[in-house]
């Protein structure tokens, strides 16, 4: 991989379930250590592009490389471990397992920092820290959603899918999300972000891309994605 190819580079991605057609040519570039916001209408196929790109949904054309190497058809355990990981909408936590169980089974087994890394996650969400022996599935909601993103960031991922973290929180834990993201990014992660709070992902990002009915309706800098084509795209409420 040289200096100007992008992290990830997906091109004329096409998804299927079934017969129904939900994405279709497909296609765009998250450079290292940028954010790329992706906006759309619900049904449009936001999840659906975090899915194939994880390797939860096999696409049904098209190529995804990451990293300089071809993942279109990889296992999402192998797409993970290449440094690509899903933060999917819900929790993804054990509910069983304390927060530092969850976050010490993160780690790669060869996780040589595990203490270290550990604690870092605890300085960027103190309430785990102050948390680290109940249960996650006792964690309020906005809570198990910090735990997924440090349990994320325990791998040190190259590129991380935020699938609407911020669904259902109030409006306190969404800003501590984004400040989580925010370190994840001045860490140098990349960062996909599907998200409800359209302004707030466009400020987050550098570049968006809007999907309507499987396919990129409208993509450019964040900052040109203005009022207009918010409103013509999501529609006024989901602009607001
Ligand atoms: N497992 C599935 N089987 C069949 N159709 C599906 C499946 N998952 C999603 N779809 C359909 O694919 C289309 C895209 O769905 P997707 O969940 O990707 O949209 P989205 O943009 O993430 O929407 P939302 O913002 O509402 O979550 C929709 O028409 C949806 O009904």
């Amino acid at each position: 991989m040289n200096a100007s190819t992008p992290l990830l580079s997906v091109r004329d991605l096409q998804v299927h379930y079934g017969p129904a057609l939900a994405l279709s040519g497909v296609s765009l570039d998250v450079p290292e250590k940028s954010a790329l916001a992706v906006l759309g209408a619900n049904g449009a196929g936001k999840s659906t592009l975090a899915r194939a790109l994880s390797g939860l949904v096999p696409p049904t054309a098209g190529r995804v490389e990451f990293a300089g190497r071809d993942i279109t058809a990889a296992a999402p355990d192998a797409v993970r471990r290449s440094g690509l990981v899903h933060l999917p909408e819900g929790r993804g936590v054990f509910p069983g397992l304390t927060v530092q169980e969850n976050l010490r089974m993160a780690l790669t087994p060869a996780g040589a920092e595990r203490g270290g890394a550990i604690d870092r996650a605890f300085t960027i969400f103190p309430v785990l820290g102050e948390r680290r022996r109940q249960r996650a599935g006792t964690l309020s909601g906005g809570e198990q959603q910090m735990l997924s993103l440090a349990r994320a960031l325990m791998i040190t991922p190259r590129l991380v899918i935020a699938d609407e973290l911020s669904l259902g929180l109030a409006p306190r834990l969404v800003d501590v999300v984004f400040e989580g993201l925010e370190r994840a990014r001045a860490a140098g992660v990349a960062i996909i972000m599907i998200e409800q709070f359209a302004h707030r992902a466009l400020e987050f990002a550098d570049r968006c891309v809007v999907l309507q009915r499987g396919s990129v309706a409208w993509s450019g800098p964040a900052s040109g994605a203005g009022e207009e084509v918010l409103r013509h795209y999501l529609g006024e409420a989901e602009s607001a």
